[in-house]
């Protein structure tokens, strides 16, 4: 399910076009797509007609969801698809690359779909030679990385060891890890998050009435949504508990799909355990029926079914897990309609948390909205921030609760 949410939202993904060439470690370009994929990268795949000797095109297609173009004239909705593909590209990645391949880019070749799209695009090119030692030591292919690399190809050096062909030596293709490490730098995606669990709440809770029923709120999830995404980019492993709202699930994010309040601490309990920064971005309603009737509520019956709903408080998932924190970093969000600072420093301190993110809700304002203004509230200061996209904002609220891990 798509929305004009989402289409916002992923404005900010990046793709990577990934070159597959006619070598032995083509199958390891699978696990590359995965590694990109859970940065939150979409990417594209292009292969050589030899390359499809090692992994078929429906793999990758299986894998990235995109088409697979192999043949410069195969794609009929598309006349000219190396040109749309060059131009799709915010890095053009080719792992693995075959010393055959990397000639003809450094000689400015362009005789398959390939070498063409390499020869139109204006991205960065990233290259992970994998070959046989005495093809990768031959002076043809130094030279050829030699004359790329002077016109600014990034090269990730193969390393030294087993060969398919049962020689030990220089020509194996790179570490998946660090393949996607270095494309991910190239796309200027931090990675200070990697090895780090983060916990998020988003969304509203609903609380039923009778089974058609609720009360609940306008928040729209975009806030926590925006600050998983950012997470999982930064290469966070992060659970998004999530109420019910209209947006897909970020790429890469381990989502939990609740509903009352109650579901949603239970949720964020487990969660938080292992957590080392918990953002609780969620709007969970403070109240709820005291109990939710078991058939529809009619109108017009004697005794009023429609008559008063009985209130009772929902657990206070902030305070409670806050007050339970060990090495956890919180980071608590306090929408306000009025005394927005003076009602945040309250919370820093009631809730335990090391950051509440102060904001200005009704009269349009905050809820729904693409971008917002707010507060960092903690112990040492109070920082009001410009006005900014909840995707910036999203990476503000990031580089603050780094500060705070141990
Ligand atoms: C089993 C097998 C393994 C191969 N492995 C490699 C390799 O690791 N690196 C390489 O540069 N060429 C390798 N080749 C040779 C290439 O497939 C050959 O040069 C081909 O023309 C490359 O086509 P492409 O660069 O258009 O994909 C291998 C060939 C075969 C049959
Ligand atoms: C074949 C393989 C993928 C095996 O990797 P592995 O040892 O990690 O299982 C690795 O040796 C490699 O990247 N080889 C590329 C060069 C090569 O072996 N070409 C074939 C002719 S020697
Ligand atoms: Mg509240």
């Amino acid at each position: 399910m798509t929305n004009a949410n989402d289409a916002a939202a992923n404005a900010a993904q990046k793709t990577v076009l990934l070159g597959v060439t006619g070598c032995i470690a083509a199958y390891k370009s699978c696990e590359i797509v995965r590694g990109l994929q859970k940065a939150g990268v979409r990417v594209k795949v292009v292969m050589t007609e030899h390359a499809a000797e090692f992994v078929g095109p429906t793999t990758f297609r299986a894998l990235t969801h995109e088409t697979v173009a192999v043949g410069l004239f195969d794609d009929p909705s598309d006349p000219i698809h190396h040109v749309s593909l060059a131009q799709e590209a915010d890095v053009f990645l080719i792992a693995p690359c075959t010393a055959n391949v990397i000639a003809k880019i450094a000689n400015g070749i362009a005789d398959d779909l390939l070498t063409t799209t390499a020869l139109a695009t204006t991205a960065p090119l990233v290259i992970a030679p994998a070959m046989n030692v005495n093809m990768y030591e031959n002076g043809a292919t130094r030279y050829n990385i030699g004359k790329l690399h002077i016109r600014g190809a990034r090269f990730i050096d193969a390393g030294d060891g087993y060969l398919a062909c049962g020689d030990v030596g220089k020509g194996r293709l790179a570490e998946v890890d660090d393949i996607v490490s270095a494309t991910l730098d190239e796309l200027g995606v931090k990675r200070d998050l990697a090895g780090r669990r983060v916990m998020i709440t988003a969304g509203p809770t609903v609380e039923p009435i009778d089974p058609v029923r609720y009360i609940s709120n306008h928040s729209s999830g975009k806030t926590g949504y925006a600050i998983a995404r950012a997470a999982a980019l930064r290469g966070a492993d992060v659970t998004l508990v999530s109420g019910p709202v209209s947006l897909s699930a970020p790429q890469g994010v381990h989502m939990v799909h609740v509903r009352t309040a109650r579901d949603m601490f239970t949720a964020a309990e487990e969660a938080f355990e292992d957590a080392d920064i918990a953002i609780f971005a969620a709007a969970v309603a403070d109240m709820r029926p005291r109990e939710a009737a078991a058939h529809k509520l009619k109108k017009g019956v004697a005794d009023a079914e429609l008559g008063t709903i009985d209130l009772v408080e929902n657990p206070d998932i902030l305070a409670t897990l806050g007050a339970r924190k060990r090495h956890q970093v919180v980071v608590g969000f306090a929408a306000e309609t009025n005394d927005v600072v003076a009602n945040a420093e309250k919370k820093l301190v009631s809730k335990h948390a090391d950051l509440v993110v102060a904001n200005e809700v009704g009269g349009g304002r905050a809820f729904g909205a693409d971008d917002n203004v707010v507060w960092f509230v903690d112990d040492e200061d109070i920082e009001e921030l410009p006005r900014m996209s909840k995707t910036r904002l999203a990476d503000e609220i990031l580089d603050k609760a780094i500060q705070f891990l141990a």
